[in-house]
């Protein structure tokens, strides 16, 4: 998956992976797991999902990172909310307004000063938005990035042989491999996908939460 294929996606409103609805597990479950009001969160791969606006409402100040200026526009416009855009180096423009941050870029291009400190990452449709050696090196810089700031993350967990990804099936096994020897890994919720992965296979969605183990340092 390259930039081109997420950018054609949104230029063409391929969008299946936009709910019309903040995420029923964030609803559920992030206040009382991440009860710090005024807390910075960082929302990787963040598309336009509506789960930034019920974070912003709930109080949090809330940071994302999308490569589509076009969803990263549409955001803003949605929100009713007018940002001041910035520079922030040759790869990053920085959309700021109404308590929210998005710089437009490929996430590898984002910083760790860029961000600042963050409080909790919120990773939904991004860890799974990116094919097996990717993953690997997401993982290790959105540590990197963040100080190894705790997660709330959301997986799929399907047959990866009966159907390709994105999203792509990513197990517990796999969690253990990222993340294991830098956070405690416990599994919040794991519900089966009402009308499958894409609409044809069974699946499940798994909500974990990520807690580091040692003092946050850089990975
Ligand atoms: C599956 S969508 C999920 C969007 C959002 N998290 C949601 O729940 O609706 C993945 C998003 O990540 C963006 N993306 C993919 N690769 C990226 C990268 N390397 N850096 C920043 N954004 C990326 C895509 O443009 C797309 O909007």
């Amino acid at each position: 998956m390259n930039a081109e294929f997420w950018l054609e996606k949104w230029a063409r409103n391929e969008i299946g992976f936009h709910a019309q609805h903040p995420h029923k597990g964030l609803v559920e479950h992030f206040s009382t797991i991440c009860a710090q009001p005024g807390g910075h969160v960082f929302v990787p791969l963040c598309g336009k999902t509506l789960d930034i606006q019920w974070l912003l409402n709930k109080g949090f100040r809330v940071t994302g990172v999308e490569l589509s200026l076009l969803a990263v526009e549409q955001l803003f416009a949605e929100l009713g909310v007018h940002p001041v855009i910035s520079p922030v180096s040759a790869k990053v423009v920085m959309f700021e307004g109404g308590g929210l941050k998005v710089f437009v870029a490929d996430i590898f291009s984002v910083s760790a000063a860029m961000l600042g400190s963050v409080d909790i990452v919120y990773d939904r449709a991004a860890l799974v938005a990116l094919p097996q050696d990717i993953r690997v090196r997401y993982a290790k810089h959105l540590m990197a990035i963040t100080r190894c700031a705790t997660q709330f993350l959301i997986c799929v967990e399907y047959d990866q042989c009966r159907l390709s990804g994105p999203p792509f099936a990513v197990m517990a096994q796999d969690i253990a491999d990222y993340y294991a020897p830098y956070y405690e890994i416990t599994s919040i919720e794991r519900e089966p996908v009402e009308r499958g992965i894409k609409g044809r296979e069974p699946g499940y969605e798994h909500i974990w939460l990520l807690c580091p183990l040692n003092d946050r340092a850089e990975k």
